[in-house]
């Protein structure tokens, strides 16, 4: 899809502004602990990342990416990963590189921005506001939101509206196949960093309309397309 004439963007979190496998991995870890379960370290937590928090838990305690876990234990799970994940949510999460100048840039430039992600949003707008780009979105929809999560479009077109931007002059800026997948059916363009969670697998992959080495690219990438 064209790049030309985007007035406003909606920016992924995790994986693409934020770092935070780290917080997270120590959070999931401890939930275990509390269930005399062996802990999953980053790497896999890395992996495990996308799908919102109860997807998160599930994936921890089941060991799998599609894995199937008890309902009670879940819920009694996921409400101890967020006391664990409230103690740990900003002690070794930091901005990628070239987020903060990009985000500033895209701000001084005019565009309007949003968060969308499938972080609970009670996380999500503290973490932003411990790393001190809160200010640049008008908007933090986290995963609880609305009924429907990335990839579903619905996040995404319910945001763009909030910002004033019709789909075709919205750019999705994600690290995972969800976003591409939200973007496509909200009939946005989508622009993916290479660094993120993607599950482990290449973003290339998946197409998006562009790779980007990062969030500092892309005043440059749509002024050029403007
Ligand atoms: O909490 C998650 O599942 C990840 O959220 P994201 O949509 O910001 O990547
Ligand atoms: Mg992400």
């Amino acid at each position: 899809m064209s790049l030309v004439g985007i007035r406003g963007f909606l920016f992924d979190l995790d994986g693409t502004l934020v770092d935070s496998v780290p917080d997270l991995a120590v959070a999931i870890d401890r939930m275990l602990a509390d269930f005399r379960r062996a802990p999953a370290g980053e790497e896999k937590v890395r992996t495990w990342v996308g799908n919102g928090s109860k997807n998160l838990v599930k994936r921890a305690l089941s060991g799998a990416l599609d894995g199937e876990v008890p309902t009670d234990l879940l819920e009694d799970a996921l409400a101890r990963f967020f006391v664990h994940y409230e103690a740990t949510l900003c002690i070794h999460s930091r901005l990628y590189e070239g987020v903060a100048e990009g985000v500033a840039q895209l701000q001084a430039d005019g565009y309007a921005m949003a968060v969308v992600t499938n972080k609970p949003a009670r996380f999500a707008k503290p973490l932003l506001e411990a790393l001190g780009i809160d200010g640049c979105f008008s908007a933090i929809i986290g995963g609880e939101c609305l009924p429907q999560k990335k990839p579903h479009p619905a996040p995404l077109l319910h945001t763009a509206e909030l910002i004033g931007c019709v789909p075709a002059e919205t750019l999705m800026v994600g690290d995972s196949v969800n976003d591409i997948e939200a973007a496509r059916r909200a009939n946005m363009p989508v622009v993916c960093v290479p660094y993120g969670y993607n599950h482990g697998k290449d973003i290339r992959d998946f197409k998006p309309d562009v790779v980007i080495n990062g969030v500092h690219e892309l005043p440059a990438l749509v002024n050029e397309a403007a």
